[in-house]
């Protein structure tokens, strides 16, 4: 099978062990956080795990791809039961789209963001949490795998629990599907823990009637897929590179945009600086009237 859909079988597997290592950390109790940047910059057990059980697994697997994950390797001698190695069938079945049949791993950078919604997974909002493992091919996002440990965790003993969705640009997604929102009122989800003059200022533009406040990037963009909201707002540098790849990757397949607040493409190749210092906006629809509420005091702070 072409790399790409060897990447993206292999990173279904991965991400869906990653899940369980975040649920059994919980579990544990033991979440052992650590502050990287204050208070709302944290890391936990489950980050540092989820970071070795994708890391380890995919460049073992795939040694020549550059592979950048959100979380500093801990040193420590690496966990064998973290690996996977098992390559997902449903994803080995599809035909990978032309343009992506004879990409070379020089060509591939992999973003890795093993828990997002850290803030919100130490604090018990644990729907908000994602696993983000994104495939980038010549500095755009393609492909990605999203990994929801606990949807569903409300939904009572008999669901199951967590869901893995991936797609490719230009084959569609799979295990999520585009649902659209209701068409009388406007609805904007955004940052609920990362907020600032920046965010509310562009989020008032938008006039919603409705605004959802809610961690993680990955959480936000599967809230704009299933119709949940119109638009996902966040006019401040604090994303990177990990938070957006796979998201973007999943709702641009399925017919979505993801862009900062000018426009701007977000580009992913290997030597790009991490932050996401134009913003982010992904919409399903009229992202260009989005893009022109946006108001220029803040378009002047938030700069590419
Ligand atoms: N100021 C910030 N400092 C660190 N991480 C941030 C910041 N703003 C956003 N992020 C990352 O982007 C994600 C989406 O932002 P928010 O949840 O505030 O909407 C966060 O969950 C966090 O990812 P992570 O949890 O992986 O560190
Ligand atoms: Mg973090
Ligand atoms: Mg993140
Ligand atoms: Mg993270």
């Amino acid at each position: 099978a072409p790399l790409v859909l060897r990447l993206v079988a292999a990173s279904v597997s991965v991400a869906e062990k990653a899940g369980a290592i975040v649920r059994n950390v919980f579990n544990s109790g033991e979440l052992g956080v650590v502050e990287k940047d204050g208070k709302n910059d944290l890391q936990t057990q489950a980050d540092r795990s989820a970071q070795e059980c994708i890391v380890q697994s995919l460049s073992r697997q795939f040694p020549k791809v550059t592979i950048i994950g959100e979380e500093e390797p801990t040193g420590e001698t690496v966990d064998e039961s973290h690996l996977e190695t098992r390559l997902s069938e449903e994803v080995l079945k599809v035909v990978c789209p032309q343009n992506l049949q004879s990409v070379k791993d020089e060509d591939v950078v992999v973003w890795v963001d093993p828990l997002d919604g850290t803030k919100e997974y130490t604090e018990g909002f644990l729907d908000h949490v994602t696993v983000l493992i994104g495939v980038a091919v010549n500095g755009k996002a393609v492909a990605g795998v999203i990994n929801q440990p606990y949807y569903n965790y409300k939904a009572g003993p008999g669901a199951t629990l967590g869901r893995t969705m991936w797609g490719i640009v230009g084959l569609g997604a799979f295990g999520v599907e585009r649902l659209v929102p209701p068409a009388d009122k406007r609805i904007v989800t955004t940052t609920r823990s990362h907020s600032n003059k920046l965010v509310t200022e562009s989020i008032e533009a938008m006039q919603p009637d409705e605004v959802l406040r809610v961690g993680g990037a990955g959480h936000k963009v599967l809230l704009v897929i299933e119709g949940k909201a119109h638009a996902y707002v966040f006019a401040t540098p604090g994303c990177k590179k990990w938070d957006t790849c796979a998201p973007e990757a999943i709702l641009h397949a399925l017919g979505g945009r993801l862009t900062d607040i000018h426009g701007n493409a977000l580009q992913y190749h290997r030597d790009v600086k991490h932050p996401n210092t134009g913003g982010v906006l992904a919409t399903y629809s009229d992202h260009d009237w989005y893009l022109s509420r946006m108001p220029e005091s803040v378009k002047a702070a938030v700069k590419p």
